[in-house]
């Protein structure tokens, strides 16, 4: 029987009274893990050999534990000092035994908070108690730590010890599945009659390709159960690919990029949309008002034709607010609560001058806003801003667009629902059913700019516009239930790892 070179090592190195690691395996067969695996799973699948699966968790000392098993836990020479200064008897300064017990920087906090932990002592107005019946000299963290450095198995210490310590990062704690190779009763037939190696092939080279040899060798299966190493490169986050993917659909479609601040004037982010300056989302409930200098860079002449707007409306029927309208809340920073702001600019043609219709323009960029924290809403999130100026645009234009945009990311069943802006009319929200949850979401915002805002900024013919959220966009493709798993600190670092990028 001819079988290739790793399988008859592993026939060779594999016993039929016990089960052996691939780890002794590979030790002993001079070969890799990953090898001895591929071909313990061949030998397998032709019934030479059984292959036991378990799973090990096994815990190792990360290098702030190996740190404590020379000095102690802080908390345990935090409790010597404070016994060493009476602190059993009467409370002393929490100053002076800090002093005495040698700890320093972030050591000290560390100690206070597992001393009450613990419950060594306790602490009150700046001063120190320590339990006399405390046992700190056996503390069981203590004693997990130093048997880990004696490289002794703590598979018996109590498993609530063992989380402690994981959760402080003192100890790793590392699962992995152990399989253990056994030979059959055909195994041992087999190696009885006798196996030679047979020269097999586990890729293609230029080389076997010029020579042809590539017709005469003999190539190894391929097995995709084999365990391969984990490699764990830097990649794109998926927030991040989408965004990007969707630049790309905008540019197919026909748009622009438009840039600008994050931090920008009043005038810009509400002012210029016909938001009047009593509005509820321009409290400071909703808004980040930024302590620094007012805007100073924007045009006189457009600042008093948007007043003018506010004060009186615009065209022969036009009515304003009759609420009040001043320069410096107007010139004020805030963080922008919408990349509506840029598209003002551009439209106003502050930006890249005055712009001849048609035109097609779109950012995909960070917005802030002082909302709830909850599964579906952040404090900072992407927006989707884009507009189409044209001379006669009309809704269904604007439903189009979206259909076409949403179709490119498999999303075709697009809801919309009459809306109020203060700036468009019609103005209309858009919906998008979760794939997981089966509700309905609210994916964006959008309608066709009024001429109160028009107007001021000089344009003459129809826009339409909107702001979608590439969050949203994000669980709908994905099926994502909580943003807060793909986005800011409590995100869920396996499934950004494992989960699949769609193209
Ligand atoms: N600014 C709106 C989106 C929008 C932009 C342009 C027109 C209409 C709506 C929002 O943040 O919800």
């Amino acid at each position: 029987m001819k079988l290739p070179e790793s399988q008859v090592a592993v026939l060779n190195a594999a016993s039929a009274t016990d089960a052996t690691t691939i780890g002794s395996l590979a030790e002993e067969t001079g070969l890799k893990p990953e090898t001895v695996t591929q071909a313990a799973f061949e030998l397998r699948d032709d019934g030479y050999v059984t292959v036991e699966e378990r799973e090990e968790v096994e815990y190792e000392l990360t290098e702030e534990g190996r740190q404590y098993v020379e000095d102690g836990l802080p908390e345990v020479r935090l409790y010597r000092a404070a016994v060493d200064a009476g602190a059993t008897a009467d409370p002393v300064q929490m100053g002076q035994v800090i002093g005495a017990s040698g700890l320093g920087g972030p050591e000290v906090d560390i100690a206070l908070a597992n001393f009450g932990r613990k419950g060594y002592g306790s602490i009150d107005s700046g001063e120190l108690a320590a339990d006399a019946d405390a046992d700190a000299e056996n503390d069981p963290e203590s004693t997990v730590l130093t048997t880990l450095a004696d490289g002794e198995a703590v598979e018996d210490a109590d498993e609530e010890t063992l989380d402690q310590l994981v959760s402080r990062n003192l100890v790793e704690r590392h699962e992995e599945t152990v399989r253990s190779v056994t030979l059959t009763d055909d195994g041992v037939t087999l190696l009885m009659e006798g196996v030679e190696t047979a020269e097999t092939v586990d890729r293609l080279t230029p080389e076997m390709l010029t020579s042809g040899e590539w017709e005469d060798v003999e190539f190894t299966e391929y097995n995709v159960e084999a365990d391969a190493p984990e490699v764990r490169t830097g990649k794109t986050h998926i927030l991040r690919q989408t965004a990007d993917r969707v630049k790309d659909v905008l540019v197919g479609m026909g748009f622009q990029e438009m840039e600008g601040p994050h931090a920008d004037a009043d005038f810009w982010i509400n002012d210029c949309l016909f938001m009047p300056q009593d509005h509820p989302a321009r409290t400071h409930w909703d808004r980040f008002a930024l302590d620094v200098p007012p805007i100073e860079d924007v045009p006189e002449d457009l600042v008093d034709r948007v007043e003018d707007a506010h004060r009186n409306g615009v065209g022969p029927d036009g009515d304003g607010y009759h609420s009040p309208w001043s320069e410096d809340f107007a010139r004020a920073i805030a963080l922008r609560g919408h990349t509506t702001s840029l598209s003002m600019r551009y439209l106003s043609g502050h930006e890249v001058g005055d712009l001849e219709s048609p035109q097609r323009y779109f950012s995909v960029e960070k917005v802030y806003r002082n909302d709830t924290l909850d599964p579906t809403h952040l404090l900072e999130f992407y927006q989707i801003e884009g507009w189409v100026m044209a001379d006669d645009l009309s809704v269904r234009d604007l439903m189009g667009t979206f259909e076409e945009f949403y179709e490119q990311f498999g999303i075709t069943d697009i809801q919309f629902k009459p809306h109020y802006n203060p700036y468009t009319e019609p103005s209309f929200e858009l919906f998008g059913r979760h794939p997981e949850t089966g509700e309905l979401i609210e994916i964006g915002n959008s309608g066709m700019f009024r001429d109160e805002v028009l107007e001021p900024l000089g344009v003459e013919c129809d826009v339409m516009a909107w702001g979608l959220a590439l969050e949203r966009l994000l669980m709908l493709m994905y099926g994502f239930d909580d943003i807060r798993d793909v986005h800011g600190t409590m995100s869920d670092l396996e499934l950004l790892r494992e989960v699949e990028v769609l193209r």
